[in-house]
């Protein structure tokens, strides 16, 4: 059994207690759940810079607890302040120490910016959850649905006015699970069976995207100039956690990435005396 067979496994067990606790009905009377979404697509289609997708996250399965000293309400608010173009938060507790509480206090700090619901999602009431935390976009995990589950998540997903990012890390798992009811594709940099990360994965697959995706590159990331290569082969949003979580001020770890990268697009921005 594989580390995500456990996460899924653990997920359903999850998913069947909720609903025994709340119907679909109640979160669709929830106060948020008619709130109108922030686009993650605008936000990132006409970027000049890179555009940086900050995660928060208290813990991984592969690298234990990377932070539990910080609230998600004041890193987040500073991730925003730093120029984050979107936010990430875990819901999934188990594994990654993140939970609703989290996301529904980045969500009260942070009402303009898109916010993505990162969890391992398996089944439609996961998307009525997400909507009625007020989330704006959602995460499908190729390497963990079929293709006929992808598209139908997606399409509900839309019903609801969520935007879909559909995570890969492999050709196969592109080609397999692509449709039309997809916003952004996501290639995850980190192999899910060794947790290594390789930048290579995402130069790979970025020639066979369609054109019509926003493209984003997820995990290991850290150097601001790889960042900028990826962004000049195509992608515009990086999700980054892991660079900016283990620091003890993540937002100005990010600060310091977005100085870079401005640098990097204008090097000759220096004031003129
Ligand atoms: O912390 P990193 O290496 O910067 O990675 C962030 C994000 O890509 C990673 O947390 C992630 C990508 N896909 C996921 C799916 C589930 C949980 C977590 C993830």
């Amino acid at each position: 059994m594989t580390i995500l067979d456990k996460i899924i496994a653990q997920k359903r067990l999850e998913i069947a207690a909720a609903k025994s606790e709340k119907k679909q009905s109640a979160l669709e009377k929830e106060p948020f759940f008619l709130r109108k979404t922030n686009s993650l697509v605008s936000a990132l289609q006409h970027t000049e810079i890179p555009g940086i997708i900050a995660e928060f996250k208290r813990q991984s399965p592969s690298k234990g607890i990377i932070n539990d000293q910080v609230t998600a309400e004041f890193v987040t608010a500073g991730y925003k302040e730093a120029g984050a173009k979107a936010l990430s938060v875990l819901t999934d507790s188990m594994f990654f120490g993140g939970s609703f509480d989290d996301f529904q206090r980045a969500r009260a700090a942070n009402p303009e910016i898109p916010m993505l619901r990162k969890d391992f999602m398996v089944d439609p009431y996961q998307l009525f959850e997400a909507k009625a935390l007020g989330a704006d976009v959602i995460l499908l995990i190729a390497a963990c649905l079929s293709p006929t589950e992808v598209q139908s998540l997606a399409q509900t997903a839309h019903q609801l006015g969520l935007e879909v990012l559909l995570e890969v890390h492999n050709l196969e798992e592109l080609n397999q699970s692509l449709c039309d009811s997809i916003d952004m594709v996501g290639v995850n940099n980190r192999n899910l069976k060794t947790f290594t990360t390789s930048l290579d994965t995402s130069l790979e697959l970025i020639e066979h995207i369609p054109e019509k995706f926003v493209k984003i590159s997820e995990s290991g990331l850290q150097d601001p100039i790889t960042i900028f290569q990826l962004f000049q082969q195509g992608y515009k949003g990086f999700l980054i956690g892991e660079t900016f979580m283990k620091t003890a001020d993540p937002a100005a770890a990010l600060r310091t990435l977005q100085d870079q990268l401005h640098t990097i697009a204008n090097p000759l921005n220096t004031p003129i005396v």
